[in-house]
């Protein structure tokens, strides 16, 4: 019989050394295959990226310091968040397959579904297994899972353009994500990161951008920061990177 346990290690322990110990959040990482499978609810989102041979610049300000040669998209939400394709895989709700290696394949077929629907796009596509999490103590409500698919450059300018009028009314607008910060230390990847952003999107994107070397950890962290004094200015509550739409405060 398969250990399921060492799969799962396997698949987690590249990622693991991509954490952002210095972020506050509420989320929590899962490794263990025996609890994710005591959660009522599984969700899939992936992250889409691509990489330019040659660097683009996205505008001609003189002040950018990074050019955008490597894509990342994030689409607008129907709340107004900024989240990843992808939603709540409904057949784990009944049944969990008792081997991970099953267990992703279904994750997978569900995050590609939801790319279909929200994007017209993605039904054959093998997206790679990034990590999961569960909210701090609520790990048998809901676990997060996370997936990564790099485009080609021709397919992301088709997508970026083509499926702005979504097929789904879940989403609103699509949006690269900027990776570079201005010379003012705030426009940028800072800026962006204030966002409100759904369920733990934005560690999902931080701990992407780490895993692929987008960035250094050293310009992610000074990011991050730079996006806490911003919020912490606006009077941005605890300043926990758990962006979730700001509903229910309204
Ligand atoms: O991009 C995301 N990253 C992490 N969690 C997310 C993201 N978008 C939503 N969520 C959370 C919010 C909910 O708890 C679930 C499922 O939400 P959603 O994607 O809206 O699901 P449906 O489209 O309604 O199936 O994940």
């Amino acid at each position: 019989m398969m250990d399921n346990t060492k799969v799962l290690e396997e698949e987690t322990s590249s990622t693991s050394a991509h954490k952002c110990p210095w972020m506050p959040t509420s989320y929590v990482d899962c490794t263990d295959f025996e609890l994710m499978k005591k959660a009522k609810i599984h969700a899939a989102h992936v992250l889409l990226w691509s990489r330019d041979e040659k660097p683009v610049s996205p505008y001609h300000y003189d002040d950018i310091e990074l050019p955008m040669q490597t894509k990342i998209l994030m689409q607008v939400r129907f709340d107004g968040s900024f989240g990843f394709p992808g939603g709540f895989v409904d057949e784990l709700e009944s049944k969990v397959p008792s081997s991970f290696p099953k267990f992703l394949e279904l994750l997978q077929q569900g995050v590609c579904r939801e790319l279909f629907e929200e994007m017209g796009f993605g039904r054959d596509t093998s997206p790679s297994y990034v990590y999961s999490c569960h909210p701090a103590g609520r790990e048998k409500d809901v676990m997060l899972h996370f997936f990564m698919f790099q485009l080609t450059p021709s397919q992301m300018k088709a997508i970026s353009w083509g499926s702005i009028i979504s097929t789904s009314d879940e989403v609103v607008g699509l949006s690269l994500v900027p990776l570079y910060t201005m010379k003012d230390g705030i426009r940028g990847l800072p800026t962006f990161l204030t966002n409100s952003f759904a369920g733990n999107a934005v560690e999902q994107l931080l701990r992407c951008i780490l895993k692929q070397g987008f960035l250094s950890e050293v310009e992610v962290r000074k990011a991050t920061e730079v996006a806490f004094k911003i919020l912490k200015k606006r009077g941005g509550g605890d300043l926990k990177f758990e962006f979730q739409s700001h509903t229910h405060i309204l």
